[in-house]
């Protein structure tokens, strides 16, 4: 019984549209977002649409846009792919590679023109080439760049280097490969199903790569104050209710910092918004600078910031405290030649907690003792030291008993 195997131009024909279509649906996506690689993607696709075009016109027109132009736009598919990928990456495709590979399938396919084994052989060889430079990009950066998306991606090409080497395995055998392009044969029927399938996957894989870092940028960006870069608002309290409860379970100390800007009002009132922003930005800089890697400096409002302390002492919090005023006082802002002076007030809470502490209590605290510093002349620090008590007093609604600190 003969078997039947799929029909070529109509093989030919699904990959063409289900190229374009994808093209035209990444090239949407991709405008969004152009540095994520989308777009390269989607000029690849294109590539691939119009590759298969004149691999279909076989016969109908001459062989050197039927044979070589058409290889040497899937040579441009792989490269525009590469690029999309580097491009992902933050890295950039070489110039001379994107020149000097098609020139290479270009003259392959102008002397093999007469040969079609030889050019499933030569052209299989340089595609699945570029398939393995591809899947080595992927996963050499798996740990930055891994994940479903990129499972996808790295499937779909694997299968497809896996085709290629079957096609050059069994090029000698033409009833099993065809002996021309459009001849319909087993391993014919493969490639082409083969390649529709993998257009669709690995595109979708790379949409799902795009659409993953999209959202974790968003989440990023929901987490940090524009103006100034650190944690804002919500980010800095949500790190502080995971920090009590550490605290609170490891029996180890933390301390919190409320650094207010000296009448920031005349700031802004003298020398106008924008350089109250670059003011704000000037103090943020001081405090980042002198934290450590584990604590968290965030935008509590206005020109009021947060210092998050993990493993420190109402003392350590203070002293830290103490070289951050100095810090910040030394700063030497100017406008337009006139000096500008920048001095801070800073409340610390700090000890260790207990059971039923919680983070809005801390604030309290902290902002209890910053309200000190400035009924007492500003550019100084207060401190206010959780009171050590037997753990059976405390209730669950009871806040932070404090003490003023003594040292
Ligand atoms: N440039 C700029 N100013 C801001 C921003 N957010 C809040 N402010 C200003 O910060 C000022 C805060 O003023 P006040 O609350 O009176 O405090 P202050 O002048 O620093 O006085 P003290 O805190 O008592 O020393 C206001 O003028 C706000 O408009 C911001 O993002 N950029």
């Amino acid at each position: 019984m003969a078997l039947a195997f799929a029909h070529v131009p109509t093989m030919l024909a699904m990959i063409i549209l289900s190229s374009l279509t994808t093209a035209g649906g990444m090239a949407v996506v991709g405008a969004e977002r152009r540095h994520d690689g989308v777009q390269w993607w989607a000029l690849g696709l294109l590539f691939n649409a119009v590759a298969h075009l004149l691999f279909a016109l076989r016969g109908t027109i001459p062989d050197i846009f039927s044979i070589v132009l058409s290889n040497t736009l899937l040579m441009g598919v792989y490269l525009s792919l590469l690029a999309a990928v580097l491009q992902f990456q933050g890295r950039r495709l070489r110039r001379t590679a994107a020149v000097a590979l098609p020139l290479l399938m270009a003259g392959c396919m102008a002397l093999l023109a007469d040969s079609y084994a030889a050019r499933v052989v030569v052209a299989g060889l340089l595609l699945s080439s570029m398939n393995l430079w591809l899947l080595s990009c992927l996963i050499t950066r798996w740990k930055t760049t891994g994940g479903r998306g990129a499972w996808l991606v790295v499937g779909a090409l694997s299968f497809q280097t896996l085709v290629f080497a079957l096609r050059i395995g069994l090029v000698g055998i033409s009833s099993w490969v065809g002996a021309e392009l459009m001849q319909s044969s087993a391993v014919q029927t493969l490639t082409f199903m083969s390649t529709f399938a993998v257009v669709l996957v690995a595109s979708m894989g790379f949409v799902f790569m795009a659409r993953d870092r999209a959202d974790e940028d968003n989440r990023r960006l929901a987490a940090v104050d524009s103006l100034t870069g650190v944690a804002n608002r919500r980010a800095v309290i949500a790190a502080l209710d995971r920090d009590v409860a550490r605290s609170i379970r490891t029996h180890e100390p933390m301390a919190l910092m409320m650094v207010d800007i000296d009448h920031f009002k005349n700031v802004n009132d003298r020398y106008g918004h924008p350089v109250g922003d670059k003011v704000l930005c000037s103090v943020v800089e001081v405090l980042r600078e002198r934290v450590r890697s584990q604590d968290l400096v965030g935008r509590y409002g206005g020109e009021e910031f947060m210092v998050l302390l993990p493993d420190t002492t109402a003392k350590g919090g203070y002293l830290l405290a103490q070289q951050l005023c100095e810090a910040v006082q030394a700063l030497r802002l100017e406008h337009e030649g006139q000096p500008i002076p920048v001095t801070v007030s800073i409340g610390v809470y700090g000890g260790r907690l207990q059971p039923g502490d919680h983070w809005d209590m801390l604030i309290s605290a902290a902002d209890r003792a910053l309200y000190e510093a400035k009924d007492r002349g500003r550019n100084r620090v207060e401190v206010v030291e959780a009171l050590r008590r037997p753990a059976s007093l405390v209730t669950a609604n009871s806040g932070p008993e404090t003490q003023p600190a003594l040292f």
